[in-house]
């Protein structure tokens, strides 16, 4: 069984993930990637789903040339969990190498 986050680690986020921002009207949270072409968008994509294969944690994204949007919630648990944090962090350390600042 997957637990929501507790209200400590919720006050935490914009410190510990400080990319990332709460979805409005639900319990998640989003960043936006954007890359050189579509290729290096791409080539993340991949790196991700592997992550996410690992993790046996999976996002909600979607892919528009150079952008990728990436949305993380823990459907085992209606909502976010430790879960999230960690994928969160790992596809952070994925992106930050060909991201377009
Ligand atoms: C059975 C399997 O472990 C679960 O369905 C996993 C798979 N990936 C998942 N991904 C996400 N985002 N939330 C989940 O609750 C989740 N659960």
């Amino acid at each position: 069984m997957v637990e929501r986050l507790e209200a400590q680690a919720r006050a935490g986020l914009a410190e510990s993930l400080p990319q990332w921002r709460l979805v409005e009207g639900r319990d998640a949270i989003r960043r936006e990637f954007r890359f050189r072409d579509f290729s290096e968008a791409w080539g993340f994509m991949s790196r991700v789903a592997l992550l996410a294969e690992a993790q046996d944690h999976h996002p909600e994204w979607s892919n528009v040339w150079n952008r990728v949007e990436i949305l993380l919630s823990t459907h085992d648990a209606g909502g976010l969990s430790e879960r999230d944090l960690r994928l969160a962090r790992a596809i952070d350390a994925l992106g930050a190498q060909s991201v377009i600042a």
